[in-house]
């Protein structure tokens, strides 16, 4: 499991860290993760450090010194590095005399076009600002990093990309946008959730001593392999079909058919034994999977189930969704509730529920139920995922480049998703997704291990599927028992 804190607890433990180890070792450690980092990419880009070209972008804070640092030890191995100080009268003086020191110059941008500074460069290290940063750039860091980018060189980022927020994955104003960040102790959640995320480019963590000294529940994780693979229910010797749950799917309506086909595809690759469907669209889900048990309804007259996934391609009629909805969360199992089940969600509803629920808007619907614009919950995902599980007492899928999840406890780590690619952006793969992770949650797994097993397989399918290509939703539904398999470490 990956995990990500926040810049208080990092702080917390880095000056516990500090109090134990003599003057400066905290920064020497990560100034030595990064050199041999750069030196990597130098020895890929030109087959040697010796002689590249190396320039520094160097704020008035710690980040500096640790580009500083790391610069003195690339010069030390015969690399030219020059350094460009956004602040001179502030920048940390010691790192800067150890790269004088080691042969290392300074290039400051007073009289010098930002395009003229970064020419030739073959490495550009970004130590603007790390978690001490706030806001966007500063107007003079803009061109440097424009020109640095625009340059060919390889952008690194020091800790963190310049300009995004470390807290939230925020991004105020003109950021940074690295090929590889170097983050030291631990990833910060910036690093992991869009927009922020798509500015670091391939993380790297360098290991500086912080681990024991982290609070052990952290603000984010993100489940690899091996922890999905422990969630994945498997059928005992004596289980039979209701014993392994089965799963309602209310879905689909005359208008969308497919959406019912589309989300009993994801269910029947989600574990349960059995999936019921109810709803106008008993024809096409019969004619494509015939081992469903098809209702007309109401849902609460279909027969026992395990949990109920609602909402796929229901409509936006009046007086459609909405009874349905109704009737399904007035069950006593665990509910999901997507797409047009969202609509008109009654937060004091939910809350009175017996059981969980499990709401898996996208931006769009998120931003409908909390009623603001689409485009504050796509910069703020953190914050949006959060207050929604917070207002319906409900745990929180948000779909989308990022995929969240959170649970109605603020004090428990927010999930992040971290197989997800832009192919899923196509028509009906959040259907197969809600019938993947109704299907998880009537085996008996708890709402947010069912939400983040279904996103991580989900995300594994489309990639599996895709290998970079276009892949349709049911190409993903398709793909769902091969990402089973690699999960679980089996051919
Ligand atoms: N602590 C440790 O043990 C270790 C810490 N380490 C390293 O230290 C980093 C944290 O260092 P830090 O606390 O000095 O803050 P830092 O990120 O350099 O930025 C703050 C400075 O920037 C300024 N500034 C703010 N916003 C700005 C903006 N938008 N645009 C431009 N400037 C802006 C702000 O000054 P202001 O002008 O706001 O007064 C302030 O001077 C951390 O990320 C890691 O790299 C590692 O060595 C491991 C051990
Ligand atoms: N840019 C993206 N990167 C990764 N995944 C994405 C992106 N855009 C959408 N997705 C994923 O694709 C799926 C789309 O679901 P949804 O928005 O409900 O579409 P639909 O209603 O057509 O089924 C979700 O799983 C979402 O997380
Ligand atoms: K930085």
């Amino acid at each position: 499991m990956r995990t990500a804190y926040r810049v208080e607890t990092v702080r917390n433990a880095e000056r516990e860290l500090m109090a134990r180890l003599p003057e400066g070792t905290l920064m020497r450690r990560a100034a030595a993760g990064l050199a041999a980092t750069c030196a990597g990419l130098l020895r890929d880009r030109r087959g040697r450090v010796s002689g590249a070209r190396v320039v520094l972008l160097v704020g008035s804070g710690d980040n500096g010194g640790d580009a500083l640092y790391a610069g003195a030890l690339l010069a030390g191995r015969s690399a030219r590095v020059s350094v460009v100080r956004l602040a001179p009268a502030r920048t940390h003086a010691a790192g800067l005399a150890a790269l004088l020191d080691a042969g290392g110059r300074i290039a400051d941008a007073t009289d010098t076009p930002a395009d003229a500074v970064v020419a030739g460069a073959d490495l550009v290290l970004d130590g603007i600002t790390g978690i001490g940063g706030h806001g966007g750039l500063r107007p003079e860091a803009v061109p440097l990093v424009r020109a640095a980018r625009a340059s060919g060189a390889v952008v690194v980022a020091v800790d963190l990309p310049s300009g995004v927020t470390a807290d939230s994955g925020e991004v105020a104003g003109e950021a940074v946008r690295a090929d590889v960040t170097v983050t030291f102790g631990t990833y910060k959640p910036g690093l992991l959730i869009d927009p922020a995320r798509e500015h670091a480019g391939v993380l790297r963590l360098v290991d500086i001593g912080l681990g024991p000294l982290l609070p052990p529940v952290p603000d984010l994780e993100v489940l690899q392999h091996a922890d999905v693979a422990r969630l994945l229910p498997e059928p005992a010797g004596e289980s039979d079909k209701y014993r392994r749950g089965v799963i309602g799917i209310v879905a689909g309506s005359a208008r969308y058919p497919g959406a019912a086909v589309l989300a009993v595809a994801g269910a029947l690759r989600g574990g349960a034994g059995a999936v019921r469907y109810v709803g106008p669209g008993g024809d096409a889900v019969i004619a494509r999977f015939p081992e469903t048990l098809v209702h007309e309804g109401p849902p609460s007259k279909a027969g026992r189930v395990q949990a109920w996934a609602v909402g796929p391609g229901l409509g936006d009629e009046p007086g459609t969704a909405e009874p349905l909805a109704s009737d399904v969360l007035a069950s006593d199992v665990p509910v999901l509730v997507d797409a047009d089940g969202l609509r008109l969600l009654d937060a004091a509803t939910v809350r009175a529920r017996s059981a969980p629920t499990l709401l898996t808007p996208h931006a769009g619907e998120a931003a409908a139920l909390l009623g603001v614009p689409r485009e504050e919950v796509e910069a703020g995902r953190l914050a949006a995922v959060r207050e929604l599980a917070s207002r319906y007492g409900a745990t929180v899928l948000l779909k989308g480049s990022t995929t969240l999840i959170a649970t109605p406890d603020p004090t428990a780590p927010v999930r992040v998703n971290p197989t997800g690619t832009p192919w899923l952006a196509t028509a009906g793969s959040g259907d197969i997704l809600s019938g993947l992770a109704g299907s998880l949650l009537a085996t008996g797994l708890p709402t947010h291990d069912a939400a983040a097993a279904a996103a991580y397989l989900h995300g594994l399918a489309a990639r599996l599927k895709s290998r970079g290509a276009p892949v349709s939703a049911l190409d993903v539904a398709d793909g769902l028992p091969a990402a089973w398999r690699n999960v679980r470490g089996e051919a």
